[in-house]
């Protein structure tokens, strides 16, 4: 489960995001889109408790982060992952020894089967062996989502997460995105590839200017904007960035 409620983050004198309120039950795949500069990242870090909110309730995997204080930032951290754009890597270790890092301090049962699984999954299996730092960008969000997917978070937020994949790639997250929220755990994406996640995601949060332009299901998505066709299309109403 997760809630925003009234979520507002300012950057000194610059408000990023503004009275953003929208909550994804276990099981949804929202879509958190919006132009360059809408307050998709900052929401994302605020949720990861990364950085604190101005104001406004947040809770994520049955954590409240009103006081931000480190019981509760380590009680978040058991149970959500949070992958950004350019993940950020140990240069000093290799593919497989993230692997065990993260099978480690999460205390993975299988720690050593089941990464196996996912760098094989993630087309990773031949870089094992391979240091952080000779990783192509594609390569390291792979990496990053392969950490993510190992100690079964409850709660994903993947930033941009298919800007350096391949196809393949892209095919197998979206398809491992869909398994786990089978399996009961609340994902948001945020991308501009909006045919991409439009197959996946249950839910759309849509972001302008710090704003919320609308945040609902499917199913409202196509009843507040009925001419829409696409994804793409709805986003284009909702944020009236372009008129036909
Ligand atoms: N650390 C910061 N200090 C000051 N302003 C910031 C900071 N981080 C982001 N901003 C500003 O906050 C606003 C929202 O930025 P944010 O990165 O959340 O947008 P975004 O929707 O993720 O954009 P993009 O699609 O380009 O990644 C922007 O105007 C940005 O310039």
């Amino acid at each position: 489960m997760l809630r925003c409620e009234e979520l507002r983050k300012l950057y000194e004198t610059h408000l990023a995001v503004d009275g953003v309120s929208f909550s994804l039950e276990p099981g949804s795949i929202g879509a958190l889109v919006g132009p360059n500069g809408a307050g998709k990242t900052t929401t994302m870090r605020c949720l990861a408790g990364l950085i604190p909110a101005t104001s406004g309730r947040l809770t994520v995997a049955g954590c409240e982060l009103t006081d931000y204080n480190s019981s509760a930032l380590i009680e978040l951290k058991r149970h959500l992952a949070y992958v950004p754009d350019d993940p950020p890597l140990f240069d000093d270790l290799t593919v497989g020894q993230h692997m065990e890092f993260i099978g480690r301090i999460y205390d993975v049962p299988d720690r050593v089967e089941k990464s196996e699984r996912l760098l094989d999954y993630f087309q990773l299996a031949d870089k094992v062996d391979a240091g952080a730092t000779t990783l192509s960008r594609g390569m390291r969000q792979k990496l990053a989502i392969a950490c993510a997917y190992l100690f079964h978070p409850s709660v994903l937020l993947l930033d941009e997460p298919m800007t350096g994949l391949d196809p393949p790639g892209i095919r197998r997250l979206l398809e491992s995105t869909r398994e786990l929220a089978k399996a009961g755990a609340t994902i948001i994406i945020s991308s501009h590839l909006l045919a991409m996640i439009e197959d996946v995601c249950t839910h759309l949060i849509v972001m302008q200017n710090g704003r919320l332009q609308f945040f609902g299901d499917v199913d409202q998505l196509r009843q507040q904007f009925p001419s829409a066709t696409t994804l793409e299309q709805a986003y284009f109403e909702a944020t009236s960035t372009v008129t036909k």
